[in-house]
């Protein structure tokens, strides 16, 4: 079956083979840049940057936010490789696909990875701009048997049946709470659950009003196929997303999301979110 072939091995090796004969660079961290969050890798020095397009096997981003390139350089002196854009379901990818980059980056040699996404915020208490650190998620489409490890298992990966009850590592979530803390920014950062949902529709009232009840903070359409791959693959996982809009939970309303309102919040909010990831890769890359 399709997602069998996916996890080939060799054509993951192929892929990491491209770029380890390219770059000088032998990073430990990983970072995945959400929608707008590009920027998140503007300041990276001795730059080695890639598209996506010109690497073997790789899925191409289509979406507007997501440059497609991986970039590699010293963030603050740490080397990191940067997934500047990612894949989504909903631009036609079997889920195996979109997380290609995170086994890529595994055989790069990548042990931590940092996850950045834009959300909507379904937590009355969250305001557009705020940062949830992702302490849990929601997998829906697993719900379903749409997950990225569907098919056979390869053990050079990892197990047939990966545990997800510490998918995002607790150390670093106390970690970034500290970095928050010396950035003066907690007030605006909270700590919560996300959802996954296939999209590219966003949401209806009443299924926000579900998600809700099921116990969800914020609500996005990527980020947690990445965590189970990253986590069956024996890597320790920090996740945040960005507010960019809050979810509408009542009928009485004209107003809907729009993707240009959360590449926008994402533009706003740069600066913070730059110096989080930069403190957070400087503190993981020591452990
Ligand atoms: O999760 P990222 O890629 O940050 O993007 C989020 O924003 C887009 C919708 O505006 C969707 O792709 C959703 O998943
Ligand atoms: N599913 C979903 N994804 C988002 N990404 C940014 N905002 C949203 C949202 O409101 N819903």
């Amino acid at each position: 079956m399709a997602a069998a072939e996916g996890f080939d091995y060799n054509a993951i090796k192929d892929s990491a083979n491209y770029l380890l004969d390219r770059t000088k660079h032998r990073p430990t961290i990983g970072i995945i840049c959400g929608s707008g969050l590009g920027s998140l890798v503007d300041h990276l020095t001795e730059r080695e940057s890639f598209s996506y397009e010109d690497i073997p096997n790789f899925p191409v981003s289509t979406v507007h936010g997501h440059d497609g390139r991986v970039v590699f350089g010293l963030l603050n002196g740490v080397p990191v490789m940067c997934m500047k854009g990612r894949v989504h379901r909903y631009e036609g990818y079997p889920m195996w696909k979109t997380t290609v980059p995170i086994r890529v980056m595994r055989l790069v040699g990548v042990s931590d990875v940092i996850i950045s996404t834009a959300t909507g915020g379904l937590n009355r208490g969250y305001k557009i701009g705020d940062v949830m650190i992702i302490k849990d998620h929601i997998n829906m489409p697993g719900f379903s048997g749409d997950s990225p490890l569907v098919g056979k298992n390869d053990e050079r990966f990892g197990p047939r049946f990966p545990g997800m009850s510490n998918a995002y590592d607790k150390q670093l979530r106390q970690e970034a709470k500290n970095v928050v803390k010396e950035m003066g920014i907690e007030e605006s950062v909270h700590e919560g659950v996300y959802v996954m949902l296939g999209g590219p529709s966003y949401e209806t009232v009443a299924e926000l009003r579900l998600l809700r009840l099921l116990g969800a903070d914020a609500v996005g359409m990527s980020t947690v196929a990445e965590v189970v791959v990253a986590r069956h693959c024996g890597m320790r996982v920090f996740a945040f997303s960005l507010i960019t809009n809050k979810c509408i939970m009542d009928w009485d309303t004209d107003d809907e999301p729009l993707h240009t309102e959360v590449i926008a919040v994402a533009e706003q909010r740069k600066h913070h979110l730059q110096e989080l990831v930069a403190r957070m890769a400087a503190r993981m890359v020591q452990k």
